[in-house]
């Protein structure tokens, strides 16, 4: 997509290229222009550019082409969602299902009221339903018009904590099991570690970076470094279960980790999270330490968020480089005071070993 649009106060002009597979997150501060780009994508917003979805033109300025929403192949979900309060569940589900000509239909019935986990819900009234009921349904009723795309805008902006938690499993399985891409807006960074596989970080009606989330939330120059509860999340695959003591050791670009007893077998590909607050860096190894994950690593950079300051450190002693080939080394963030920085005197390119105290299983990677 290619989109320019003029308001007063705001400009958007946004050039990017997401993967035909897996969530891709748009996320950026409230007012930055994610849910203009979605509503563009959608021909909901006119913006100015291009807009295609693999080889399907939704819209080229040069041609003088749009096609309208009602034909584009999109399901659209957004942050309160809107179910016909006069019909059951079942019948919400319906509507749009007997719409699509049974040839044409992507998704079954049974798959979505399953992977959304709706089943008990079917005869409910949309008002007897809580929040996060109510969004599973949306979701599914969107499932159930086929789309080739689903647009996401804040699905889960309006639930509480544990609701939340509760839904994500459902967005990840979907993600999981559908081969549909789906386009997620969101200002929340627990969302982006969780759900994205590509991530486009907007800032002012502007792409301030995009790639894979792995290289993204790994940079300490992102807004989502400097979260509090910010951290790299890095995919690897698992190499070793210690049943005795209820490990997994995952291995990434660079290195390897020890995290909680994963319930998947060796070989599979997940994502695990180290946040920022719980890696610290040493000059030599440390002995006799409680932690178990020590990972050697090189300093590529730093930089100061008032009292503290974020480190960012690639795995493995050697120098940081990426071929044509292979890609670069996994990468770290540690989060440590200015004190500390001043202390230890660190030189980018240096060789540390990182402490990690903590890491966890985020999910299981989509196959590629
Ligand atoms: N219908 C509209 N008319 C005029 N200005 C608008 C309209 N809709 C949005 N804007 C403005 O356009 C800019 C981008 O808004 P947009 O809703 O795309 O941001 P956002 O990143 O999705 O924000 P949020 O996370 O708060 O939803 C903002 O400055 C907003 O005030």
């Amino acid at each position: 997509m290619a989109l320019s649009l003029s308001r007063p106060g705001f400009e958007l002009q946004v050039d990017a290229r997401l993967p035909g597979r897996g969530i891709s997150v748009l996320f950026g501060p409230s007012g930055c222009g994610k849910t203009t780009v979605l509503r563009a994508l959608a021909g909901l917003e006119r913006a100015s550019g291009r807009v295609a979805l693999g080889d399907q033109l939704w819209q080229d300025d040069a041609q003088r082409l749009f096609v309208p929403t009602h034909r584009r192949p999109i399901g659209y979900v957004i942050q309160e969602a809107a179910l016909f309060p006069h019909l059951s569940v079942e019948r919400n589900l319906d509507y749009g299902w007997r719409r699509i000509a049974p040839g044409r239909r992507l998704t079954a019935r049974d798959q979505a009221i399953e992977l959304l986990g709706i089943e008990p819900l079917l005869p409910r009234r949309p008002e007897t339903l809580s929040g996060g009921e109510r969004q599973r349904v949306a979701i599914a009723r969107a499932l159930l018009t086929s789309p080739q795309l689903l647009l996401m805008d804040e699905p889960l902006a309006a639930l509480d904590a544990p609701r939340k938690a509760d839904i994500l499993p459902y967005l990840e399985r979907l993600h999981l099991e559908l081969d549909m891409p789906i386009v997620y807006v969101t200002h929340a960074a627990d969302e982006v570690a969780r759900l994205a596989d590509h991530l486009v970080v907007m800032e002012q009606g502007r792409v301030r970076a995009a790639g894979p989330l792995d290289d993204l939330l790994s940079r300490h120059d992102l807004p989502l470094a400097t979260d509090e509860a910010g951290g790299a999340v890095l995919s690897g695959r698992i190499v070793e279960h210690d049943e005795r003591f209820e490990l997994t050791r995952v291995a990434l670009r660079g290195g390897a980790l020890w995290v909680g007893r994963i319930a998947q077998p060796v070989g599979a590909e997940v994502r695990v999270r180290v946040p920022s607050r719980d890696v610290s860096v040493a000059r030599s190894a440390p002995r006799d330490t409680s932690i178990l994950n020590v990972l050697p690593v090189t300093l590529c950079g730093w930089r100061g968020e008032g009292s503290m300051a974020l480190l960012q450190l690639s795995l493995g002693h050697d120098a940081p480089s990426a071929t044509a080939t292979s890609r670069p080394a996994a990468q770290l963030i540690a989060r440590i005071t200015r004190r500390s920085l001043e202390a230890l005197q660190l030189q980018p390119g240096e060789a540390l070993f990182a402490q990690v105290k903590s890491a966890s299983f985020m999910r299981p990677c989509a196959p590629t």
